[in-house]
């Protein structure tokens, strides 16, 4: 099946297309263009998801019963389609959440390599021998799927995160009951409809589409779930948390940043520009890795905000899907709403707006804002501290890198943090000192790679990791076997 644009799209449950008992829909639109529907998604209420309940609990005790291999062979398939496919979901990501379609192919291709990495580690070890004191003896570790695992994901990677999510969990035998944010659910079920083609065992991977108030809520207080992974908002995490711990069941979080970029006096001043600028606008600002304070030291500050101010009025901002678009729109009138709320919060503080922050003439009836940049930003300033997840680059000016790390650190969040210089010295006090989860030098802040650890320090994550073989962590437990003839 694969649904066209336009079309209401079904719940994926136990292998079928199907409509929720409720009878009600919502429109999923376009943020280039408000007035236009991309699809209609579920609004499912409980009793949706306790029949996936009931199915994924049965699907599992199968699933985990097949070899590593074979359960990879899956995955592989779901891969191969996904890279047939690849510009029809990128197409449909650029329309129904804004970013750009070269940056939607970008990331579905993510996604194809993902499943390949997680299908690649069906065929590895699960466990180690561990030398017993009992000379006679076997003891060694297996790694055990959790059981039923729920995955709850945001709107701004719509392929990506619930891929790094589905495809750990799956590999290692779980089950998955997944809710897409409601509005990237129509590429969600782009997803899915690669593994209903791939022909996986129904009840193994399920979708369910509706509100996260209540569907949402609904799932993360589930009696079926034996884990629950979610990147979004820090209010909701906590939510997570709370029913988690309270049921005693596994939990994973990834939530804000508000990243820094350090610029120091001796940085290649066109690479550091050029970084803030991908790392703080791509994707128009939405990602949880991306620039939002720009910590710049004084002996380049002229000069960098200058030519960072020259490049940003420069960048063509319009339909993700028109190739001369470097940036699309925010992804929903929520999103426009909460930026330009904090642009205008930044003016009343006492920032000052060097550029951008306005509604183009040619918005129409599209979510679009000119990228901001602001400087005289101080640190209890409201744009210095909060996560705004939009198109809003926050200058700040200081004298000494310890003043740089100083305030690159003053921040409740510690995702991601990047420094420009060419001084080893700089940099191994950056590395050492500055408190993310994952720092980089020389390069954007944002920027993640599949095969290695990803998580945030500080209230950024719940302090686990995801992706790279750091996922076996979440999705498995260690069961210690001892055997004695
Ligand atoms: N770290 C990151 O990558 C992300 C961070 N954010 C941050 O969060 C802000 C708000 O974005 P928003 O989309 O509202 O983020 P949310 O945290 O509300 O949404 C993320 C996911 O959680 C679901 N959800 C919402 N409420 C509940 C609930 N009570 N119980 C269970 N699930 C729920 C959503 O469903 P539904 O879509 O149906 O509401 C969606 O699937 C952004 O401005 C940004 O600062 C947002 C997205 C990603
Ligand atoms: O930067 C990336 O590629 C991933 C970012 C991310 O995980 C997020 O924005 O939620």
């Amino acid at each position: 099946m694969a649904f066209k644009a336009g079309e209401t799209i079904l719940n994926y449950i136990n292998g079928r297309w199907t409509a929720s008992v409720s009878g009600e829909v919502d429109a999923s639109i376009s943020p280039a263009d408000k007035s236009l529907a991309v699809g209609y998604i579920q609004r499912s209420k409980k009793a949706d998801l306790d029949g996936a309940a009931v199915a994924a609990k049965a699907a599992q005790m199968a699933w985990r019963k097949l070899s590593g291999p074979a359960r990879g062979e899956y995955l592989y398939k779901v891969a191969d389609i996904l890279e047939r496919r690849l510009d029809e979901v990128a197409e449909t990501m650029t329309r129904e959440m804004g970013k750009t379609f070269p940056e939607a192919k970008g990331e579905t291709a993510r996604g194809v390599a993902i499943l390949r990495y997680y299908a690649g580690e069906g065929m590895r070890k699960i466990g180690d021998v561990i030398p017993s004191t009992d000379s006679e003896a076997l003891m060694f570790t297996s790694r055990v799927p959790l059981g039923v695992v729920g995955v709850i994901s945001p709107w701004n990677f719509p392929v990506a995160i619930p891929i790094w999510k589905i495809a750990p969990a799956l590999i290692y035998g779980n089950a998955v009951l997944f809710k897409p944010a409601s509005e990237a659910a129509v590429t969600a079920a782009k997803i899915m409809e690669c593994f209903d083609e791939a022909k996986i065992p129904a009840g193994v991977i399920q979708m369910i589409t509706g509100k996260g108030s209540e569907l949402g809520q609904a799932l993360i207080d589930h009696p079926v779930l034996n884990g629950i992974t979610f990147t979004g908002s820090n209010q909701v995490g906590k939510r997570i948390a709370q029913s988690a711990v309270a049921r005693g069941i596994k939990y994973q979080l990834e939530m804000g940043g508000k990243n820094p970029v350090i610029v120091a006096a001796d940085a290649d001043l066109e690479q550091a520009v050029e970084a803030t600028l991908s790392g703080g606008l791509k994707s128009t600002g939405q990602k949880c890795t991306a620039t939002s304070r720009v910590i710049v030291q004084s002996g380049i500050y002229e000069a960098f905000r200058n030519r960072l101010v020259e490049r940003v009025q420069e960048l063509k901002i319009g339909d993700g899907m028109d190739p001369q678009t470097w940036m699309g729109p925010c992804a929903s009138a929520s999103q426009y709403e909460t930026v330009l709320s904090y642009i205008q919060k930044g003016q009343e503080e006492g920032a000052t707006l060097l550029f951008g922050g306005t509604v183009p003439e040619q918005a129409g009836d599209g979510f679009y804002v000119t990228p901001a940049v602001f400087e005289k930003v101080t640190p209890e300033m409201t744009i210095a501290k909060e996560e705004i997840f939009g198109p809003v680059l926050a200058l700040i000016q200081v004298e000494t890198l310890e003043e740089a790390l100083q305030l690159a650190n003053d921040s409740e969040f510690g995702l991601s943090a990047s420094i420009f210089t060419k001084n080893i010295g700089n940099m191994l006090s950056f590395i050492n000192d500055m408190e993310a989860g994952l720092v980089r030098v020389n390069a954007e802040s944002a920027g993640v790679e599949l095969q290695a650890p990803f998580g945030g320090m500080k209230q950024s994550s719940s302090h686990s990791r995801e992706q790279g073989t750091a996922a076996i962590e979440f999705f498995t437990a260690i069961k210690t076997v001892f055997i004695k003839s």
